[in-house]
């Protein structure tokens, strides 16, 4: 098979790094040409690259992989990974469901992810597909662009009000809370979530912001943190999906967790498709035209379960929550620098929920590893702060 095509940076470099896709911007290629990487971009026209694709980019010499969340990434690329002696992979994403950390443990290589610079961006998404389908603009504009419109009607392409409604959030981390807060800010909306952790923080901006709506003479807006996912469906009119894709989350909402919703209710996933029963979804679709969804994964991604592409109860993008530019680039940046720090032996970085210091790139990023998932299990240490001060 002939190679694939690739571009290369820094060819003379001391360590071999491959990403599997191009990435925007340029501040990633330089976060590793800086520490002395060979960079080698692989540049095929292909959309999802095979195992076998990209254990022939890892080849006999390697130090370290960039890769997607498309690709699997378990036993067979992470033992070609340390037999061509390599030790540092990063996702360029938040989620790494694809990956099987256990197997990259087993053989001493450190995975890194991308969290925090791709929040808002994905929340904002997650908020534009709540809009989209509570208001059925994907249906008005279809309709527009047929030539259907003859005039303002009372009844045309009524939708759904989301001030003083009920929000709910399954998985209330930091993309949840996000999401929570723009619905709250945004549509003065009451906020039930769900979540196996207490989200602290979303409890406080929700209880201070009613207070201040209370002290303007309008009325407060309140949290409750359910102990269930049923108590959620049942009580909000827009549910919106952020959890982590693990065997707790996969089907989370099935059939009969459907049949607990309103009949009128909007259903928003921009965290995995699997985390949703698709074909129940179509289901409950076709079943209840009252009832919206607006999804961004899908679960045989780049597939949708057959029917759902044509229900006008159904707004569906392609996996774009987190496609600002900034956001990419910044996902790019942290994804090399994740590869760069394992690769010149630097610590974790101590503050996750902080990652704004790897992106200005007027600056040189601390020395430090932004996000490594299985960075307990493989005993690296964290970052004494001292890394830090080389801002
Ligand atoms: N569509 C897209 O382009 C994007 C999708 N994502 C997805 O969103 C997910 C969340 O990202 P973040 O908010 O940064 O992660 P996070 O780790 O801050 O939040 C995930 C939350 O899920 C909760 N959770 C885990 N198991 C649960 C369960 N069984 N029931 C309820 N909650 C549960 C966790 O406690 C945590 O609070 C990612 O793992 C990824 O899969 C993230 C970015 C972009
Ligand atoms: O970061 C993630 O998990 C994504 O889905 C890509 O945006």
């Amino acid at each position: 098979m002939a190679g694939l095509a690739v571009q290369i940076y820094n060819g003379g470099g001391v360590f071999r790094v491959v990403s599997t896709k191009p990435m925007p911007g340029t501040q990633w290629i330089r976060a590793l040409t800086n520490v002395g990487c060979r960079v080698e971009v692989c540049t095929e026209n292909k959309t999802i690259l095979s195992v076998e694709d990209i254990l022939a980019l890892i080849g006999s010499r390697c130090d370290g992989v960039i890769g997607q969340l498309t690709e699997d990434w378990g036993e067979t690329l992470f033992a070609a990974l340390k037999k061509a002696g390599g030790h540092a992979y990063s996702n360029m994403a938040v989620g790494y469901n694809n990956v099987d950390v256990n197997a990259a443990t087993r053989h001493g290589i450190a995975v890194g992810n991308t969290p925090g610079v791709l929040t808002e961006t994905t929340a904002e998404l997650a908020a534009a597909l709540t809009l989209s389908a509570a208001r059925r603009v994907v249906e008005a504009d279809d309709f527009m662009r047929a030539g259907k419109y003859e005039g303002w009607l009372p009844s045309l392409f009524v939708g759904n009000l989301l001030k003083g409604q009920t929000v709910g959030i399954i998985g209330a981390g930091r993309i949840g809370s996000a999401y929570a807060r723009m619905m709250i800010e945004g549509f003065k909306m009451n906020v039930i979530y769900y979540d196996l952790y207490q989200s602290t923080r979303l409890e406080k901006f929700v209880t201070a912001y009613g207070e201040f709506l209370k002290s303007q003479g309008e009325t407060p807006v309140y949290w409750r943190r359910a102990t269930s996912p049923e108590e959620v469906l049942k009580e909000a009119d827009v549910v919106s999906l952020h959890p982590i894709l693990d065997k707790t989350t996969y089907h989370l909402i099935n059939k009969e967790r459907l049949s607990l919703m309103k009949k009128d209710a909007v259903l928003v996933n921009a965290s995995r498709g699997p985390v949703i029963d698709e074909a129940a979804l179509v289901e409950h679709l076709k079943a209840n035209p009252m009832f919206r969804v607006g999804l961004d994964v899908f679960e045989d991604e780049p597939f949708m379960k057959p029917g759902l592409g044509e229900l006008p109860n159904a707004v569906v993008v392609p996996h774009i929550a987190s496609a600002s530019k900034w956001t990419r680039e910044g996902m790019a940046t942290l994804a090399a620098l994740n590869v760069a720090g394992k690769l010149k032996g630097y610590p974790l970085w101590s503050n996750p929920n902080n990652i704004m210091p790897f992106l200005d790139e007027h600056s040189q990023p601390p020395a430090a590893c932004p996000s490594i998932v299985n960075s307990k299990a493989l005993g690296l240490p964290v970052s004494d702060g001292k890394a830090e001060s080389k801002l």
